[in-house]
C-alpha cells in the first residue's frame, strides 16, 4: 500500500530538487534563468530538510529559517523565469514576500494555523505573479510552452489559496507538518510535480530558443542579413508553386563593385552590400523574397505582382541604392543594375533567374544603373529582353 506520509514525501522533494539543481549546474553555457532556478530548486530542497531539524534548533530560528528560505526560492524562481521570459522583476517584488514572511512569522510565532495560512497567501501570491509575468514574456513563436508554464503556475498557486482555505476552516491537517495528513501530502505532490515541470520547461524554452536562432542563422547570410542562396532557392521554389501569379523575378547586381573594393579596400566594400542590402529591404513588403545569391548579386521574388508594378518596384529600388550617402567624397555613387521577368504562369525559379539574368546583362551592357525586362510572350515563351527602363 502507498504509504503518503508526509516526512517521506518531503525528503523525496528535496532530494529531487537537489538532483535536478545539479543536473541543470552540470549545463556548459548555461543560461541566467537555470542557474537562477538551480538556486531556487536548492534553496527550496534545504528549506524542507529544516523541517527535520527543527527539533534541534531553536523555535524562532527555525521558524524563520524555513518559512525564509522557502519565500526566497520563490523570489529566486521569480527572477529565474524573468531571465527565461526577458522581463526584468524589480527588486522590491523579491524583498518584500521575504520581510513580509519575517514580520507574520514574528507576529504569529505561537499560532501555528494562522502561520500555515499566512505563508499560503504569501507564496500563492509570489507564484500569481510569476504566472502573470509568464504570460506577458517574451517566448518562442508558437511555443506552447508558455500556455503550459502559466496555467500550472496558475494552479500552483490555487493550490496555496486552497490550503489557506481549508487551514483556516479546519487547522488539524496542517498544524501536523510531519504527519500524515493526506491534504499536506497531495500538496507536497504537487510541488514536487511543479518543479520537475519548470526544470523541464526551461531546458526546453532554452532549447526552443537555441533552435530558432540556429535556424534562421542557418537561413541568412551573415554579412547583410537578408537570406542566403539556399534559404532563397527554397522559398522561391515554394513561393513559385503555391503563390498568386502573376510573379515577378529580379536579378539585381552591384555596379563595378570591383572598383569599390579596389579602392576603398574590402571592408568598405562589405559596408557598402550591407547598406545595399538594407535599402532593399527598406523599399520592400513583407512577403516579397529577397536573397543574396553571390558575392554582390542579388535575387527577388515578388508575388502577385506583374510586370508594370515590378517595373514600378524595381525603378523604386534601383532609385534607393542610388541615394545612399555611401562615402564622403562623392567619387563613389553606390548603384545597382536590375534585370526582370514576369511569369503568368507556374515556371522553374533556376529558369526564370536565367531569363532576369539575360535582362541584367543587358543593363550592365547598356550602361549600368538601370532596369530591363525580359518580354514573355502570350504562349508564356520568354523572349529576349528588351531596354524598358533607363537611368542616366
Ligand atoms: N567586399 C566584398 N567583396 C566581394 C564579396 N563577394 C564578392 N566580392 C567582390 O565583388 C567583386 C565583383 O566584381 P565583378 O564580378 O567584376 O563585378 P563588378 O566589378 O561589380 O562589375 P559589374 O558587375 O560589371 O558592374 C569582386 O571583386 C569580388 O571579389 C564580399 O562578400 N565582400
Amino acid at each position: 500500500m502507498l504509504s503518503l506520509d508526509s516526512p517521506t514525501l518531503l525528503m523525496t522533494q528535496a532530494i529531487v530538487q537537489w538532483l535536478l539543481a545539479a543536473l541543470l549546474m552540470c549545463e556548459r553555457h548555461s543560461h541566467a534563468s537555470a542557474r537562477f532556478w538551480s538556486l531556487a530548486l536548492i534553496m527550496h530542497g534545504t528549506g524542507n530538510l529544516l523541517l527535520f531539524l527543527r527539533p534541534l534548533m531553536p523555535h524562532l530560528a527555525a521558524i524563520l529559517l524555513y518559512n525564509g528560505c522557502a519565500a526566497c526560492a520563490f523570489s529566486v524562481s521569480h527572477l529565474a523565469f524573468g531571465r527565461l521570459v526577458d522581463q526584468a522583476v524589480p527588486r522590491w517584488v523579491m524583498l518584500a514576500p521575504v520581510l513580509l514572511i519575517c514580520v507574520l512569522m514574528l507576529i504569529f510565532i505561537d499560532d501555528i494555523a494562522m502561520r500555515v495560512v499566512v505563508t499560503s497567501v504569501v507564496y500563492g501570491s509570489q507564484v500569481v505573479l510569476i504566472s502573470l509575468m509568464l504570460k506577458r514574456g517574451t517566448w518562442p513563436p508558437g511555443s506552447l510552452l508558455q500556455r503550459w508554464l502559466v496555467i500550472s503556475s496558475a494552479l500552483f498557486a490555487l493550490c496555496f489559496f486552497v490550503r489557506a482555505l481549508l487551514c483556516w476552516l479546519d487547522p488539524a491537517p496542517f498544524t501536523q507538518l510531519l504527519g500524515k495528513s493526506p491534504i499536506q501530502a497531495i500538496l507536497i505532490l504537487g510541488g514536487l510535480a511543479y518543479g520537475i515541470m519548470c526544470t523541464l520547461v526551461i531546458l526546453l524554452a532554452k532549447l526552443e530558443w537555441l533552435n530558432q536562432d540556429l535556424l534562421r542563422k542557418a537561413m541568412l547570410d551573415s554579412l547583410t542579413g537578408v537570406l542566403n542562396r539556399g534559404a532563397f532557392t527554397d522559398m522561391g521554389t515554394q513561393a513559385l508553386k503555391h503563390g498568386k501569379f502573376p510573379i515577378s523575378v529580379l536579378m539585381i547586381d552591384v555596379d563595378h563593385f570591383k572598383q569599390i573594393n579596389d579602392r576603398h579596400g574590402h571592408a568598405i566594400g562589405d559596408q557598402a552590400l550591407r547598406l545595399c542590402a538594407e535599402a532593399l529591404q527598406a523599399t520592400l513588403r513583407t512577403g516579397d523574397i529577397l536573397g543574396r545569391i553571390g558575392g554582390e548579386e542579388f535575387c527577388l521574388v515578388l508575388i502577385n505582382t506583374d510586370k508594370a508594378q515590378a517595373q514600378t518596384i524595381a525603378e523604386r529600388l534601383r532609385a534607393a541604392v542610388e541615394a545612399i550617402p555611401f562615402v564622403d567624397n562623392m567619387e563613389t555613387t553606390l548603384t545597382i543594375s536590375i534585370g526582370l521577368i514576369t511569369a503568368s504562369k507556374p515556371e522553374k525559379l533556376e529558369s526564370l533567374m536565367q531569363h532576369a539574368d539575360a535582362a541584367l546583362y543587358v543593363a550592365k551592357e547598356t550602361g549600368r544603373n538601370r532596369v530591363v525586362c525580359a518580354h514573355e510572350n502570350p504562349g508564356g515563351e520568354t523572349l529576349s529582353p528588351v531596354l524598358v527602363a533607363m537611368q542616366p
